[in-house]
């Protein structure tokens, strides 16, 4: 194993000359056996980076490094569930389970894939196309993680399940991961949903990398601030602030010991996620790669 699962330089993608790049510079390091959190607003280019490193996407720039190799190289290695969920409509549950099976001979982990289907209670018997979206999401699940892989890569998965169903999956997913130390790479628009299972965090706005790395030092490189309207946040990077009357809230990177006129906390996970997507222009920062840059 690699100690480096995905790396990215310079990277690029685009679709067609007269539209803006859907990746663009892109430059990030995720370390083997790490859970991340890849957020960002509608058309920042999750799914891009996601069909890129899963081998489907030929990359447009720059380079893509999965698990020490190019993505094609690793697709044996690579779990990807798409958010559109490619699946057999006239196979059943147990004739796809086999079908992975037989795709995966050498890999396959036929305990991983049914206890996925076992926790949906999903009946072998019944034909994919008569599965709901979120039933047809487990089965999807199922097949990328019996194919034991070493990275996980997960567009939306839990976008149409219930809350039940998405609190057990996340805990299968997590315990898996653990178990087997696979690096799960899994994009989500809640992102109450990521904090406590993640430990790396990729935002991407517009194409570009906006955060990158260890959640911990992203937290901890934040401070949400509060205090009177007229209170000065020099010489601080502000990354979003607003006013509410004579109330000042701002999310900021620290430059120093913060003035003795505001009072301030540590952001959550989705107070720092908010903050820059309201921000779409405030300073990128990347920490925990070869090297850290703030851009
Ligand atoms: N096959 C394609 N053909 C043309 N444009 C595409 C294609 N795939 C993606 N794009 C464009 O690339 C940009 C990034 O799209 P992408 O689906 O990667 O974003 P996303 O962050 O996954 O968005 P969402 O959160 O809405 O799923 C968008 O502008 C999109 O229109």
């Amino acid at each position: 194993m690699t100690e480096t699962a995905i790396e990215a330089a310079a990277l690029g993608r685009s679709f067609g000359r007269r539209r803006r790049p859907a990746l663009d510079g892109c430059a990030f390091r995720l370390p083997a056996g790490s859970v991340c959190a890849l957020v960002g607003p509608n058309g920042a280019g999750k799914s891009t980076l996601l069909a890129l490193a899963a081998g489907l996407l030929p990359v447009g720039e720059g380079a893509l490094t999965v698990l020490g190799g190019t993505p094609a190289a690793a697709r044996e290695r690579v779990g990807y569930v798409a958010q559109d969920k490619p699946l057999h409509p006239h196979l059943t549950v147990g004739e796809t389970l086999r079908f992975g099976r037989e795709l995966n001979p050498r890999r396959w982990d036929a305990r991983a894939a049914e206890r996925v289907v076992d926790e949906g209670a999903l009946d072998r018997g019944t034909k994919i196309r008569a599965l709901s979206g979120g039933r047809r999401t487990l089965v999807a699940l199922a097949l990328a993680l019996g194919k034991r892989p070493e990275l996980l890569l997960l567009d939306e998965p839990m976008a149409d399940l219930d809350p039940l169903a998405r609190h057990r999956l996340t805990a299968t997913l997590m315990a898996d991961a653990a178990e087997h130390g696979t690096t799960v790479v899994m994009s989500s628009h809640v992102v109450a949903e990521l904090d406590g299972c993640c430990d790396h965090l990729l935002l991407l706005g517009a194409g570009r990398v906006r955060l990158a790395g260890p959640l911990d030092d992203l937290l901890a490189a934040h401070r949400l601030v509060t205090g009177r309207a007229d209170a000065s946040l020099a010489p601080h990077t502000v990354v979003e602030s607003r006013t509410t009357g004579r109330q000042l809230t701002a999310l900021v990177r620290p430059e120093g010991p913060l003035g003795e006129d505001v009072q301030s906390a540590a952001p959550t996970l989705e107070e720092l996620v908010l903050a820059h997507l309201r921000a779409p222009h405030a300073a990128a920062l990347r920490l925990g790669g070869t090297r850290e840059v703030a851009v």
